[in-house]
């Protein structure tokens, strides 16, 4: 279904605003956090607003929202999350270090009207990250126990719609639903995107998110919604490692450490496909005392940013452009000294029509100065490209279902 045909069947977020009303909303406030501590605030200011909305409506608002995956460094509690809210709603919320148990229900049932509970991050029930069907996710103890106590679900996190989890597709199943302001402003983009059917568009993919960035370019390359992608960050490794054979150790230990490995042959399959419109980097930066560029055959430790001829190179791909979108950092931006190749891209993408998403490439965007200068910035990083590249998000597919029941 198209685009702007969705957004005419989703009820928004005024159908669920009412006074007095209890609404569990769906937020993504995933940040980059180092130390604990969070290094870039756009999402949570993003979603302040929506917060707001249902505050000054009267409504009481239960938040749910998740930071980080089990297991990773930045897997921490919501109550580092909470002071940058208060901050940008500029009046006191709630925290309940507890999700779904006594506490939490306690604190949901006692709220009053314009008051804003946030829970325990999410992901700290394990059936949070099972994805499954939303007929199964419904029947989860989060849905089970959360929903009965509410009386609309508002899905708002954008960033978080392509996984079929129980907070994003479990509760439309039961009960009514409306897209909060973030996630439709997202889908209005979107639309724009898609009318350029791939014509002048070039993809800048980079980051950590291996399997879901692979996933994603094999559509749009499939689809013909882009000209061209150039590979930087962990799956740029996976590309080089495919293109290049596996002689260069440093950068096959990189892929394997990670679990990668199976990916070099989706990758080997794409490049056997759509070679021409595919750039590899040809070259790394390492730290040696300090930042050297090395080219990729004498590569002989974990690579921290593309090198300055792979920059070259992948800024006369954005010169040839009408439009560049920006998904996952080229490097390991947290340090100024590898952040060079993102931000050196970035400020060549600017000066076309940019379109930039997902928690790192905004930091990286804000220290390029060229966040006001983007076209779009999505709070979604493979949200935004997966659905550029054609595939039904299961937040949509849900919200859809739950309108069709339940007509707002
Ligand atoms: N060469 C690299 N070495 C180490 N870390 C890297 C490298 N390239 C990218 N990264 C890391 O990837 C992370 C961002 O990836 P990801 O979460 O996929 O991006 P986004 O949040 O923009 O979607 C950052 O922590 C960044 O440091
Ligand atoms: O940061 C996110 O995605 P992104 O890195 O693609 O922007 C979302 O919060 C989803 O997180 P997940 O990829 O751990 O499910």
């Amino acid at each position: 279904m198209l685009l702007n045909e969705v957004l005419n069947q989703l009820p928004n977020i005024n159908k669920c605003l009412e006074k007095g009303k209890i609404l569990i909303i769906r937020i993504d406030i995933n940040s980059p956090i180092i130390n604990g501590k969070i290094i870039d605030d756009y999402r949570i200011r993003a979603h302040s607003y929506t917060l707001r909305l249902a505050s000054d409506a009267g409504a009481r608002a239960v938040v749910l929202a998740h930071q980080g995956r089990p297991g990773q460094d930045d897997f921490t509690s919501l109550e580092v999350h909470k002071p940058y809210i208060e901050k940008y709603l500029e009046r006191p919320i709630k925290f309940v270090d507890d999700i779904i148990g006594p506490e939490a229900r306690r604190q949901i049932k006692e709220l009053k009207d314009g008051e804003i509970l946030l829970l325990e991050n999410v992901r700290m029930l394990s059936e949070e990250v099972i994805e499954k069907v939303p007929e199964a996710q419904a029947e989860t103890m989060l849905v089970k126990k959360l929903a009965p106590l509410a009386d609309y679900y508002v899905f708002d996190g954008f960033a978080v719609a392509h996984r079929s989890q129980p907070s994003v597709v479990g509760f439309p199943m039961v009960m009514p639903s409306c897209m909060g302001p973030v996630f439709e402003k997202e889908l209005r983009a979107l639309s724009v995107v898609f009318e350029k059917r791939g014509k002048g568009v070039v993809l800048l993919a980079g980051g950590a998110k291996i399997p879901d960035t692979i996933k994603a370019v094999e559509q749009l390359l499939k689809n013909g919604f882009v000209e061209k992608v150039a590979f930087g960050g962990l799956v740029g490794f996976v590309f080089a490692v495919a293109r290049y054979g596996v002689l260069n150790t440093a950068l096959k230990q990189e892929v394997e450490k990670g679990g990668y490995l199976p990916y070099v042959e989706r990758a080997r399959q794409l490049l056997s496909k759509y070679g021409e419109k595919i750039e590899v980097p040809v070259d790394f930066a390492i730290n040696q005392n300090g930042r050297i560029d090395v080219d990729v055959f004498s590569l002989a430790q974990q690579p921290l940013d593309i090198g300055k001829s792979t920059t070259m190179q992948y800024k006369e791909v954005i010169d040839q452009a009408e439009v560049a979108i920006f998904s996952g950092p080229m490097g390991y931006i947290e340090d100024e000294r590898f952040a060079t190749g993102t931000v050196e891209l970035l400020r060549a993408a600017a000066k076309k029509k940019l379109i930039l998403g997902g928690g790192h490439t905004i930091l990286a965007a804000e220290k390029a100065g060229v966040i006001d200068k983007a076209f779009h910035v999505s709070t979604g990083g493979r949200a935004f490209i997966s659905t550029i590249g054609g595939e039904e998000m299961p937040a949509v597919k849900a919200l859809l279902t739950s309108a069709a029941k339940f007509r707002l």
